[in-house]
């Protein structure tokens, strides 16, 4: 099966979690964005979502889908999400497109996160992918020592903004056995807007895509 295929599985799977009247959380990427493709055949009426970046905001509201902002409502029942590495204890990377630090407060805010991903993202411990960091600009430099002094390789992510008008770094040969003091660590560094590491606040439920089938763990 094509890893195209293999999101479009996953992401018709958490249609299942979707109720008519919900304000839904939605993540951003490719496998979000076969997601939202499933929602708008579905005929799930939502009250409305709570988008992570402007790609999928564009989306929502071409398939008719109410975006509002975080303040104007309360907790999210559900949010919806994929990732760029997902652990056996449902730890994840993500900022593989940017969108990690809008990601992680709806992440944040919302009762229950649900990560759709293939097989390939599955992994023992994290840190293939590199780990992207949001940076405030003047603090780049500075960063980027502090994460090389943790054993980090960082290099810029070049010609790319957030939407929050920031830089990413991308960060490889950090040692992410303890992926949750890894986050609190890097956290502490100023400057770091966000971390790409979900480990203290991770999924819920992973729906993971196979050939055999869909996983849930
Ligand atoms: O910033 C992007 C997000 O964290 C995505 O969830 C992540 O990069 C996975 O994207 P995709 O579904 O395209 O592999």
């Amino acid at each position: 099966m094509s890893q195209q295929r293999l999101k479009i599985e996953v992401a018709r799977a958490a249609l299942k979690y979707v109720e008519d009247g919900m304000t839904l959380g939605v993540g951003t990427g490719s496998t979000v964005n076969a997601f939202i493709d499933e929602l708008a055949s579905s005929g799930v009426r939502l009250e409305a979502a709570v988008s992570s970046s402007e790609e999928t905001t564009q989306r929502l509201e071409k398939i008719g889908v109410r975006v509002i902002d975080l303040n104007q409502t309360g907790d999210l029942e559900l949010y919806i999400d994929g990732a760029d590495e997902v652990d056996e204890h449902k730890r994840l990377i993500k900022g593989g497109g940017g969108a990690l630090t809008r990601e992680k407060i709806i992440a944040a805010a919302s009762r229950k996160f649900v990560c759709i991903v293939d097989a390939s993202k599955c992994v023992g411990v994290l840190g293939e992918f590199p780990l992207p960091i949001e940076v405030i600009p003047m603090a780049r430099a500075m960063v980027s020592r502090k994460l090389v002094g943790m054993g980090g390789r960082p290099e810029l992510r070049e010609g790319f903004t957030t939407d929050n008008g920031n830089l990413i770094l991308d960060v490889r040969n950090l040692d992410l056995v303890d992926p949750v003091r890894v986050e609190n660590e890097i956290n502490q560094i100023p400057g770091v807007v966000t971390c790409g590491l979900f480990a203290k606040r991770g999924a819920d439920v992973v729906l993971v895509a196979t050939e055999n089938g869909i996983e849930s763990r």
